[in-house]
């Protein structure tokens, strides 16, 4: 599939190219940088160097406005305002699951092509993906009207699965955070699931996610009582991924609403992201409301 808008092609084109590089630059590069990014974590090389090489190819795209990225602090104006037509922004999340580098488990990069300035809406997104690195590099994208599966080998993507859904008879969960930090609403919840579905917990998002896509189920990073708005951003992790499960037939939610319609006061605001199936998303809403 390609995408018909030719600068939202160029990104996901460039994006996938340059997954092969970053999964084989990643050797070496495991070691931490005396930096924190602006949420506060420690920076793996590895980050720094992903950010850097997406933004700077990203940034060169005509009809990239702006580029923002989990690893730095500010907006990059790249020139042009994504409020013109054929203007975007993208917001990148270079390496998500970094902290797996160490103990060499899955990890991800996650994109959203939004057609709005930074910080939007997901309900401006009109593509987002996600690159897994696992024993075989995939990209799941999604635009308005689908949801593709491809691998990608060398600069060039293959499509495994056309139309991806998910399964309707869930069977995977998989929640982060530490049990005695969840709410007890939370907890209640997660008793009631874990009667009924396996767990599978990678501790890097695109891991899990992949796994609920695949079989069916939830995951979740909810809100805890050390921290309310829970660990994963809503520009560079929340919107790209309610918007690939809500087009893949699913329901995503910060707890209240769908995860498309939160407004963001800040480029690195963090919010509770639940996304899977309909049912499933809709029993929590209806327990931790
Ligand atoms: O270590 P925890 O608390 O289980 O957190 C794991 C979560 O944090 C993340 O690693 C955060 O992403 P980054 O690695 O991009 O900061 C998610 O991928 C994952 O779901
Ligand atoms: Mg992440
Ligand atoms: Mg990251």
């Amino acid at each position: 599939m390609t995408v018909s808008d030719p600068v939202v092609e160029s990104v996901i084109a460039t994006i996938s190219r340059s997954a092969t590089e970053i999964r084989q630059g990643l050797i070496g590069r495991r070691g931490t940088v005396d930096e924190e990014n602006p949420s506060g974590e420690t920076q793996v090389e590895a980050d720094v160097w992903a950010d850097e090489l997406l933004g700077d190819r990203l940034a060169a795209i005509d009809g990239v406005g702006q580029y923002a990225s989990e690893e730095r602090a500010e907006v990059e104006d790249c020139g042009g305002d994504p409020a013109m037509a054929d203007v975007y922004a993208v917001a990148v999340d270079p390496l998500d699951g970094s902290s797996n580098l160490k103990s060499n488990n899955a990890m991800g990069t996650i994109f959203g092509v939004y057609d709005a300035a930074l910080p939007a809406r997901g309900e401006t997104l009109v593509a987002a993906g996600y690159i897994l690195y696992g024993p075989i590099t995939t990209m799941v994208l999604a635009t308005e009207d689908s949801v593709t599966e491809y691998e990608l080998t060398g600069g060039e993507r293959t499509v495994v699965q056309r139309d991806v859904r998910l399964p309707d008879e869930p069977v995977v969960y998989g929640f982060g955070g530490r049990v005695p930090d969840w709410p007890d609403d939370f907890q209640e919840y997660a008793r009631e699931i874990e009667q009924e579905l396996k767990l599978r917990y990678g501790g890097a998002m695109i891991g899990d996610v992949n796994q609920v896509l695949t079989y069916g189920g939830i995951f979740g990073y909810p809100g805890l009582e050390s921290r309310p708005e829970g660990k994963l951003r809503l520009q560079f992790e929340g919107n790209p991924i309610g918007y690939i499960v809500e087009r893949a037939g699913g329901r995503s939610s910060d707890g209240e609403r769908s995860l498309l319609a939160v407004d963001p006061d800040d480029l690195h605001d963090r919010t509770p992201v639940h996304v899977g199936n309909e049912e499933l998303i809709d029993r929590l809403e209806d327990l931790i409301a």
